[in-house]
């Protein structure tokens, strides 16, 4: 199972987070990635850990002020990023050039969608990932595995239809390792979580209680 912790915008320690991930990582053997502001890509990435942008713009080298520029996140020492999380939504012209950006610096990608109907029409994009996330759900302790099941499974057959090497990951709401077991027996290879790590008084207990049943 990949773990992708998004930092997101939260008041937490990117290096913290980051220094705890490379640890449970290398101790339980667990791919654990972390997504901080692009701000703090190189800080996150000179830890060691397996660091990921949460976007980059469908833009090349150029006039492009305000933008996040897939060679600058290389740059800053990520090997992977999402693209059109649900807090950051792309039009599909734009998902799919910034997918191009991605591969133009060989960086790895996730691309969010809703529901499955929207992981079907992204796996078509042929990113490495996708990762179904209820938005209702998100931030809230209730994870998608428990919440309603069929989305995760329906999300696998959807992305399987299209592209069987399309990986499928789940977020929104997970929390626990419960929660990383059941969406794994649900055919998710891989989650993608926020606040139960980057809002957790123990970063490094809460990765650890994450992984530990795996
Ligand atoms: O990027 C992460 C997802 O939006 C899930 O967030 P959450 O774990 O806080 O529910």
């Amino acid at each position: 199972m990949f773990v992708l912790v998004n930092l997101k915008a939260y008041p937490c320690d990117p290096v913290e987070i980051a220094d705890a991930a490379r640890d449970v990582s290398d101790d339980y053997g667990v791919d654990i990635a972390v997504a901080p502001q692009t701000a703090h890509l190189s800080r996150v990435a000179d830890t060691g850990v397996e660091t990921w942008g949460q976007h980059v713009s469908p833009v090349e080298h150029g006039s492009h002020t305000g933008s996040t520029l897939a060679e600058a996140v290389t740059d800053a020492g990520a090997t992977g990023t999402m693209i059109n999380h649900s807090e950051c939504r792309q039009k599909l012209a734009d998902i799919d050039a910034g997918l191009d950006a991605a591969e133009r610096v060989g960086l790895d990608t996730t691309v969010c969608a809703n529901n499955p109907e929207q992981v079907g029409a992204v796996a078509a994009l042929s990113p490495d990932a996708v990762a179904v996330e209820p938005p209702e759900l998100i931030g809230t302790g209730t994870p998608v595995s428990k919440a309603d099941p069929d989305i995760v499974t329906d999300a696998v057959a959807a992305a399987e239809a299209v592209d069987e090497d399309v990986s499928v990951y789940c977020g929104a709401g997970i929390s626990t390792g419960e929660d990383l077991v059941a969406a794994r027996n649900l055919g998710a290879e891989g989650v993608l979580l926020a606040s139960g790590v980057a809002k957790a008084d123990d970063p490094k207990a809460a990765l650890e209680n994450l992984v530990e049943p795996l």
